[in-house]
């Protein structure tokens, strides 16, 4: 299936609740500052990000690092994570020759930093040196190479700064370190006419994973004295430590979401974390209305039995406009039509965040009417299609929910948990087809 690198439709099946995976949300801002933290990184660190595949077991033409999801490349993510680690120097992406305008504009686009792009090699142990060399070219003085250099596949998105840290602490103690995860299948050996021959105690193996660390001196020498076939058809760069250097790597058991993207599977897996990473907190908007302030407890407890954060507040003044950096998706309750400028407001305030391009915001319009208003004119539901139309063009998803009779306390309190319901399933599907409708609870 030639897929665009636009876009990857898929039909992410749920899998489950992830564990909060890497620090691509803006919000893990604070969670970067390692000193505050205890995370103490008092030496230089690179990272090597090997993206010069073509991802041939995806079935794609578009190579999986470049299949977009919510309109970002997956290797788009898989930077913000590392850069975002303020004891990172620089991260080396190394794509193929003919890749590499592409990566160029992704780094322009997504205003990704610390970032230098070389070119790969035909198999990965091959642009995986290309990009240990680059750290230690000769315009690099001394004191600018890296004491750790972590190598990572750019198509594990998921990656947390603690691990990360493990990693790098353990390598520059040992000279190599290394992810491993539990084997989910037994290891076997066949004959060569295609037979069992023995089965492996799966109880002594481990997976080998990424991330990857090693001190620069020995992933550097393990590299410059490997040979050709090991450049070939090898896979480990812990096997060339040990093999060329004598280095036997620290392993460190990483979690589940070390996971690389291999098959298309994969790919909807890896959409669904990241719809489910976008979708962790939204703000209710109240206003001072009484059957917008009523309607918070209600979102509360529907939000909550779906894990989901919500926050409630009357409006976005003051210092609650910290929540334009802060939450990803927000709903605003309103009684008239004419309130349609309190979304505009909100459209306007998050377009100047400019935060959207990185993390795609929800914002929904809950329009209580009374039984006596008379449903929205032609004209006006024509005006939040035209709202969503602009908003889609930066990234913002507008959804509308209308409700009749929300002066009647009871009809309200009938219908609120509906319009909750509906408003958690538009943040957490974010479908860019609906955008602009009005539904009715
Ligand atoms: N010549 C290569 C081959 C692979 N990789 C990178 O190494 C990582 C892990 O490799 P793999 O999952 O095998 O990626 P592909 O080789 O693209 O996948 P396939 O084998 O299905 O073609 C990926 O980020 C891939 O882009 C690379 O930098 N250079
Ligand atoms: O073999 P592939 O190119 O699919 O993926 C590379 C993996 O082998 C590698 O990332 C880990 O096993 C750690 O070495």
């Amino acid at each position: 299936m030639d897929v665009s690198p636009a876009k990857v439709q898929s039909d992410a099946s749920e899998v489950g609740r992830p564990v909060h995976p890497g620090g691509f949300l803006a919000g893990e801002a604070g969670k970067s500052d390692h000193v505050k933290a205890g995370r103490i990184v008092d030496f230089p660190v690179s990272v090597v990000l090997p993206a010069g595949g073509t991802g041939e077991r995806t079935g794609l033409q578009t190579p999986k690092q470049f299949c977009s999801f919510l309109g970002r490349p997956l290797i788009s993510f898989t930077i913000q994570t590392f850069e975002r680690v303020s004891w990172i120097q620089n991260i080396v992406v190394v794509v193929a020759k003919e890749n590499m305008d592409m990566m160029m504009d992704i780094i322009q686009r997504f205003q990704h930093k610390k970032v230098q792009v070389i070119p790969g090699g035909s198999t990965r142990h091959r642009s995986i040196c290309n990009g240990v060399m680059a750290l230690g070219e000769e315009e690099r003085s001394a004191d600018d190479k890296p004491k750790v250099v972590i190598v990572h596949d750019a198509v594990r998105p998921f990656v947390e700064e603690d691990f990360l840290h493990k990693i790098a602490v353990a390598a520059k103690e040992q000279g190599a370190a290394g992810a491993t995860r539990p084997l989910v299948s037994t290891v076997i050996a066949t004959t060569s006419e295609g037979y069992l021959d023995h089965s492996l105690e799966r109880a002594k193996y481990r997976a080998s994973e990424m991330p990857q660390g090693f001190t620069y001196d020995v992933i550097y020498q393990a590299y410059q004295r490997c040979t050709e076939s090991d450049l070939e058809f090898g896979t480990e760069c812990l096997h060339l430590a040990l093999q060329y250097c004598g280095t036997n790597a620290k392993l460190i058991e990483g979690p589940p979401t070390l996971w690389k993207v291999t098959y298309k599977r994969d790919l909807a897996a890896a959409e669904s974390i990241i719809k489910e990473m976008l979708s962790q907190s939204t703000c209710l908007l109240t206003g001072e209305s009484t059957p917008g302030v009523r309607s918070a407890d209600v979102f509360q407890k529907a939000f909550g039995a779906l894990d989901m954060k919500l926050d409630v507040i009357p409006d976005l003044m003051g210092d609650n406009a910290r929540y334009l950096l802060k939450a990803w998706n927000f709903i605003q309750v309103s009684f008239h039509s004419s309130c349609l400028s309190e979304v505009e407001d909100i459209l306007v305030a998050l377009d100047a965040t400019n935060q959207a391009l990185l993390h795609p915001p929800i914002v929904i319009w809950v329009h209580l009417k009374r039984t006596d208003e008379k449903s929205m004119a032609l004209a006006e539901s024509a005006t939040i299609m035209n709202l969503a139309s602009t908003a889609k063009l930066r990234n913002i998803l507008l959804y509308g929910i209308e409700v009749h009779g929300s002066e009647d306390t009871d009809r309200w309190e009938r219908s609120a948990p509906k319009v909750a319901e509906m408003a958690s399933a538009l943040i957490r599907d974010r479908n860019p087809a609906l955008v602009g409708q009005l539904l009715q609870a």
